[in-house]
């Protein structure tokens, strides 16, 4: 399978620490990682580096088979999509829903003298009915509910049908009716196969999508576990990870954690 990331001894040092330090890892285009860790493990620094956006201190990061530092980035960029909250902030709140997917294509967050072609409304006009807003299209993206507007940033991320789709906390203040919803979306798309490898950082094991492959845990900016899920995500690795003992257990291809 085509490899997609290949990070070698990637370190990141801010203010002298090493905020990732010597990370080994690599995602296939067939795969789907969660990413997880607590608090200032470096979960975003590594998505960073992935949808090349920062290069590493020392180290050596590949991105769709292009070495960061020995590419032109902007050229890179378009076939990576991101969705993040940071991302989210940028857009206007005022902007339509149908517009804040299509800019996407200029890798733009508002609409203003771009030239788009029918073919890009048509392209937008799918993905939003595939993540189920249509309904929305012609809605101010402020005026949405938290749910949908996750659902937007992530209709948004695909609309340029990129080879690498990276999510930062998809699911992130959601309440269960919504996250539930977007856990089922995005489970259906991580089981297509023509869908492209996809990486996502969480914080709550409940919010891996069923169809996930693999799985990456950080804690201080080193890797604890790296691997397929039955072999990476453990009750062992949850507890290295996050410095307290704690049990997990699976059913049916989803995950629910507590303190042992
Ligand atoms: N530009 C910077 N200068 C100094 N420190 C930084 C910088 N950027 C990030 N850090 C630090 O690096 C560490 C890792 O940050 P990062 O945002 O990658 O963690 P994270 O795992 O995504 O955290 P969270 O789960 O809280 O979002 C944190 O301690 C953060 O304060």
């Amino acid at each position: 399978m085509p490899n997609v990331l290949q990070f070698s001894d990637v370190t990141v040092v801010r203010d002298g620490n090493a905020i990732l330090d010597s990370v080994n890892w690599s995602v296939d285009d067939d795969q789907r990682w969660v990413i997880l860790g607590p608090n200032g493990a470096g979960k975003t620094t590594l998505l960073q580096i992935a949808s090349a956006f920062l290069h590493p201190t020392s180290g050596t990061a590949e991105v769709l088979d292009e070495r960061l530092g020995a590419v032109d980035v902007f050229e890179l960029r378009p076939m990576i999509g991101f969705a993040s909250t940071a991302m989210a902030r940028r857009v206007p709140r005022d902007e339509k829903v149908l517009n804040v997917v299509m800019t996407a294509a200029y890798s733009v967050t508002g609409r203003w003298n771009e030239e788009y072609e029918d073919i890009d409304s048509r392209r937008a006009q799918r993905v939003l009915k595939e993540w189920k807003l249509d309904h929305l299209a012609d809605r101010a993206f402020g005026t949405l509910s938290d749910g949908e507007q996750k659902r937007v940033q992530i209709a948004r991320s695909v609309m340029t049908d990129p080879e690498l789709l990276l999510l930062d906390e998809p699911a992130a203040s959601l309440d269960l009716g919504a996250r539930e919803e977007l856990l089922q979306l995005l489970s259906g798309y991580a089981q297509e196969s023509a869908s492209p490898a996809f990486v996502m950082v969480t914080h709550h094991v409940e919010e891996i999508p069923q169809g996930f492959t693999h799985a990456l845990l950080l804690r201080q900016g080193s890797v604890v576990a790296s691997g397929p899920l039955a072999e990476a995500l453990t009750s062992e690795t949850l507890t290295e990870t996050f410095g307290m003992p704690i049990t997990l257990t699976e059913s049916d291809g989803r995950y629910t954690a507590r303190a042992a």
